[in-house]
């Protein structure tokens, strides 16, 4: 079996490396032709535990190739995968335009039947889209050859991508041919070993299914945090509530944490396209214009936090920051609540000391205002007035706070991911303050 995977992000990477690594022939394409150089040197554009072992290991097998032309490979290619991105456009819709431009080129030069498998996010009725630009550059160049086309969605974590590629809960399919359907059954059936679940449906239901997941899931996240701030107010703590409410079946206790809201590369994106889509077709999703409201004002609460404790004056206090990312175990710095943070925190006049484990390479990109990175956790303490935990990496879990305490000036610990314990850190001299944790009415 040969298979083409369009676009090398964190999608497109981690299907052909794992893809690749049940014994397929995969030809990795992307138009970034620098991240393709550093591909054929071994360099991965991203940072993702356990994938460059993979792609090593498969490349050296010369079974994982990359190139930046579909043209070159395409003949007896059974399925094109594309993994293109599909960013927020000016008015809040999902982007199509490389998946389109990929759905030319696929036209343009297919040889032979393929199955085109759409694993981008992309909205109800793309597919439909897909199939007609194939079809309509067939046309231009003067040929007619058989395809078809299919929607596969993608549910993986980054941080965690590899085991929800190679252990996926479901693997959920759109399509309307049976032919289709037997190649994509073919193509997930060595990870059948793992126990998965395959969820054939219609396209346009395979379309919404990822939508529906991932507003779901942000809904699930600004529920907690309007309830934790609530919390605070009455004096309970919503770490005791999560523990109360997902013992519940029917709740279940995972995706409960309360924090400083959600991030990354497709939850503010998703939620924001499937609003546009309920607006574009008569029905606005009113739930989902909350939970964004709900989000947004959440990013902001550990500033307005310090802002208060600070008595409204951050000029020239020195701030120290862990963790960048939007969350742990990736560079990702899409979204992420670091960015409006620390946007306020200059704003103010305060100065800014900060660390992430790997994020570092990447925060240019997204953070413009002055920060003194640092090359260790600790560093970023010296004469710190106060730190913030913004992103949960396990070094930060357990710290030497002795070392902690010498290094500030003042030892106030603001935790935007609630993994300290309050009674501890107040009992070796810290001020301690998490998302939910209501100090107002303690009986
Ligand atoms: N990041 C995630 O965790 C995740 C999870 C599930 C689904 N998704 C969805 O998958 C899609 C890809 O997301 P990502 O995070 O991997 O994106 P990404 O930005 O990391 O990577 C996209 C890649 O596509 C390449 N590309 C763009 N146009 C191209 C073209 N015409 N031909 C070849 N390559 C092209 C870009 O150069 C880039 O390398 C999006 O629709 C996203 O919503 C992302
Ligand atoms: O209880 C929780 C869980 C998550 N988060 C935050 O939510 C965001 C997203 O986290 P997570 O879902 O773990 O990471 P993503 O890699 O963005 O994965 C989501 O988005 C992907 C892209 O669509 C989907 O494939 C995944 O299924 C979906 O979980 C992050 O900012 C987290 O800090 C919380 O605040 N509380």
């Amino acid at each position: 079996m040969k298979i083409i995977v369009v676009g090398t992000g964190y999608v497109g990477l981690v299907t052909g490396a794992c893809l690749s690594d049940v014994g397929v022939e995969v030809v990795c394409v992307d138009v970034d032709q620098q991240k393709i150089e550093n591909l054929n040197r071994g360099i991965l554009p991203i940072y993702e535990p356990g994938l460059e072992e993979i792609v090593h290991r498969n490349a050296q097998k010369g079974r994982l190739t990359f190139t930046t032309s579909i043209k070159e490979n395409i003949a007896e290619t059974d399925a094109i995968f594309i993994a293109v991105g599909t960013p927020e456009g000016e008015d809040g819709s999902a982007d199509l335009k490389y998946v389109i431009a990929v759905a030319d080129e696929i036209g343009t030069y297919l040889e032979d039947y393929a199955v085109i498998i759409t694993k981008s996010t992309v909205p109800v009725g793309s597919s439909l889209k897909v199939k007609e630009a194939i079809a309509d550059s067939m046309k231009r160049n003067g040929k007619s050859i058989p395809f078809d086309v299919a929607s596969n969605p993608e549910f993986l974590k980054e941080g965690a991508a590899i085991s929800d590629f190679m252990s996926p809960d479901r693997i959920v399919v759109g399509v309307n041919s049976e032919r289709a359907g037997k190649v994509i059954e073919q193509i997930y059936k060595p990870f059948l070993l793992n126990g998965y679940r395959m969820i054939f449906m219609d396209i346009p239901s395979a379309e919404m299914t990822k939508y529906a997941a991932n507003a779901m899931l942000a809904t699930r996240i600004s529920f907690m945090n309007d309830i934790a701030n609530l919390c605070e107010i009455l004096g309970a703590d919503i770490n005791q509530v999560r523990n109360g409410i997902g013992s519940d079946p029917r709740i279940g206790n995972k995706f409960l944490y309360a924090g400083i809201g959600y991030g990354g590369a497709c939850f503010p994106k998703d939620v924001k396209a499937l609003m546009k889509t309920g607006a574009d077709n008569g029905h606005p999703l009113r739930m989902l214009e909350v939970v964004e409201e709900v989000n947004n004002r959440q990013k902001l609460v550990l500033f307005h936090k310090l802002k208060n404790l600070m008595k409204g004056d951050l000029k020239d206090k020195k701030i120290a920051i862990w963790g960048l990312s939007f969350k742990p175990q990736t560079d990702d710095m899409r979204e992420a609540p670091s960015i409006l943070i620390i946007n306020e925190l200059i704003k103010e006049g305060a100065k800014v000391n900060a660390y992430d484990p790997v994020a570092i390479k990447e925060v240019h990109r997204y953070i413009t205002v002055p920060v003194n990175y640092t090359d260790d956790e600790y560093t970023a303490l010296e004469g710190a007035d106060a730190l913030l935990l913004l992103t949960e990496w396990r070094e930060f879990r357990l710290p030497d706070w002795g070392k902690v305490k010498e290094l500030m000036t003042n030892p106030l610990i603001l935790d935007g991911r609630n993994i300290y314990n309050e009674k501890e850190l107040e009992s070796l001299g810290f001020e301690y303050h998490c998302i939910g944790v209501g100090k107002a009415m303690k009986i």
